[in-house]
């Protein structure tokens, strides 16, 4: 059985006095509750320090929302993923759909931003999902599938076993519009069966994360599907009473 994995998008939100009530609030409730679920933040850079100097030896790992393909060098803006290690990151979003369609990131370079953060040692969470047109034109899982072969044929021997795979239909992302159970299990059964094609430990190994508009109250029957590993949770992640309801919906299904 996989473990459970939340981990709360905090897009471009926060300020240094709301993440430290919204850091405490978490870390406080993580520690009760029966039952284990693996629980991050991937935050805004300039509070990675902050994630750094609060979070150490706490049960909250943190991560960035994007990395550099680039090493290092003259590429003004970007962040390099050993920058990400340097603060303590244990994962890194790529291909997020608000970045594939807001800055034109393709498939392949989300795939190598994938492969430049497992070279540092860190967990890549690649985001796929369809729009509204591509799953009215019955294209869903041919989206998904050409998303994620993308990263898995750029990545070498086991790296395919280290990443985490999100999906988050682009319609119901902040739009209150959930998949339903049944259509999120379906698009994660097929994704599953790509990582088995791939190696069976892939398959075995890999979580599959939903996001979009996960929410406290449809999290449990969410994550009570067989291929749904946990959460990519964006705007009930910036409370921490929604966020820990979320982890305790994961810790009850795991
Ligand atoms: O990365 C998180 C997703 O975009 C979901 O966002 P949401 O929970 O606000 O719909």
């Amino acid at each position: 059985m996989r473990p459970k994995l939340v981990v709360g998008n905090w897009k471009m939100n926060g300020s240094r006095a709301n993440n430290a009530s919204l850091l405490a609030g978490i870390v406080d409730g993580l520690g009760k509750g029966k039952g284990k679920a693996q629980a991050a933040v991937c935050v805004p850079a300039p509070y990675l320090q902050q994630c750094a100097d609060t979070l150490a030896g706490s049960e909250l790992a943190w991560g960035a929302q994007d990395v550099s393909v680039h090493a290092s060098g003259a590429y003004t803006g970007e962040v390099a993923a050993s920058m990400l290690t340097d603060f303590g990151c244990r994962y890194v979003i790529v291909g997020h759909s608000e970045r594939r369609a807001y800055h034109g990131e393709t498939d392949q370079q989300v795939a190598q931003k994938a492969l430049a953060a497992l070279n540092a040692g860190l967990t890549p969470i690649v985001c796929v999902g369809e729009t509204l047109d591509q799953r009215e034109a019955g294209q869903t899982n041919v989206v998904v599938n050409k998303q994620l072969s993308a990263v898995l044929e750029l990545l070498d021997g086991d790296a395919a076993t280290r990443i985490v795979v999100a999906y988050e239909p682009v319609w119901a992302i902040g739009t209150g519009k959930t998949a339903t159970p049944a259509m999120a299990q379906e698009v994660h059964a097929e994704l599953r069966s790509q990582l088995r094609a791939r190696s069976l430990e892939a398959g075995e190994k890999v979580a599959i994360l939903y996001g979009g508009s996960m929410k406290p109250d449809n999290a449990a029957e969410l994550m009570a599907q067989a291929d749904i590993d946990g959460g990519l949770i964006g705007g009930a992640a910036l409370k921490a009473a929604d966020f820990l309801a979320i982890i305790d919906a994961a810790k009850a299904a795991a």
